[in-house]
């Protein structure tokens, strides 16, 4: 037998997210690890490290060169933080699968103090992410949102290095690197809702694959699949760039979905929020008509004005 060729760029992170796959895949199958292959491809988004990804091109920077290995065949199945993918996907290409998310919220790692509440005033917080910066003004004006880039061990290590007093970053990532002891404090859903599709890994293949979409069938989690479906309509209908920090967050309880999205100016000072909810199979829609309010709430100046 052929081996299943597993694709994902080259960082920890994303290689634990192709190790969970291949091992959620082998338990379903009954198959011996020999039996898939994991390639490592380097991003575009891997290599600048210079400038904020939002200047640099966005989103579709960590996944490009993925993208092309999978269209040209030389991997089989593509494994994505969903976060990173954009809503639109190159010609031939589908999100088919989902693995059971893990904790979606965004966690603090505090040296001066353990909660983001309680940093002394004026401390410096480092992140790139506009909607964390954002949602950090928003919580604390006084604070010193400084630029923090690299993967999760470079941003450990600055802050070890005492260039900021706390930083955030995806609980989620952190625990899937076996680094959830380093957090200090969890942000609350509410006050700092999480990226669409944080939390999730997404399996892209080929469309009309089919040997491959039945494989994937017995690893895909439904509600997460659902929750997704709504989050990413969300942030399609809202053309969420870079640019435009967007949050939105789904969950599923006994066939019914709640989301809560919103939109914030990257200095924290105005935001809107939107609450939804519906039966689960109509989860794309829930998340466009909640983009659709949201838009009505903030003004078409809203979106004009931050670009
Ligand atoms: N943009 C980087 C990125 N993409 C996905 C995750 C975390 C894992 C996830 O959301 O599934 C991270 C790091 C972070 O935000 O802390």
């Amino acid at each position: 037998m052929q081996t299943l060729k597993i694709g994902a760029r080259g960082s920890p992170l994303a290689l634990a997210q192709a190790h969970e796959t291949q091992a959620r895949l082998m338990a379903a199958h009954g198959m011996p690890a020999e039996a898939f292959e994991v390639v490592v491809i380097s991003t575009s988004g891997d290599r600048i490290q210079d400038r904020p990804l939002s200047e640099a091109g966005g989103k579709g920077l960590f996944t490009k060169e993925i993208e092309e290995a999978l269209l040209a065949g030389a991997i089989d199945i593509a494994v994505h933080s969903s976060k990173d993918m954009p809503t639109v996907l190159p010609d031939g290409l589908e999100l088919s699968a989902f693995l059971p998310r893990e904790d979606a919220r965004d966690a603090f790692i505090g040296k001066a103090a353990k909660r983001i509440v309680d940093l002394p005033q004026g401390s410096k917080v480092g992140s790139s992410s506009l909607r964390r910066q954002a949602l950090i003004r928003r919580m604390r004006p006084d604070l010193d949102v400084v630029m923090f880039r690299g993967n999760v061990q470079t941003r450990l290590r600055k802050l070890e290095e005492g260039v900021a007093e706390g930083t955030i970053l995806a609980h989620a990532g952190l625990r899937r690197l076996g680094l959830g002891h380093v957090v200090t404090d969890l942000m609350p859903l509410d006050a700092f809702p999480p990226a669409p599709g944080q939390g999730a890994i997404g399996i892209e293949t080929r469309i009309g694959d089919s040997a491959v979409e039945q494989m994937l069938t017995a690893i895909h989690d439904v509600p997460t699949g659902q929750a997704l479906a709504c989050e990413r309509a969300f942030l399609a209908a809202l053309d969420g760039s870079c640019r435009t920090p967007i949050a939105g967050y789904a969950t599923i309880a006994d066939g019914t979905l709640t989301f809560a999205g919103l939109i914030i100016s990257p200095d924290g000072t105005q935001s809107h929020e939107v609450k939804a909810e519906g039966p689960a199979q109509d989860a794309a829609r829930i998340g466009m008509d909640a983009a659709k309010t949201v838009r009505a709430k903030a003004g078409e100046t809203f979106f004009d004005g931050w670009v």
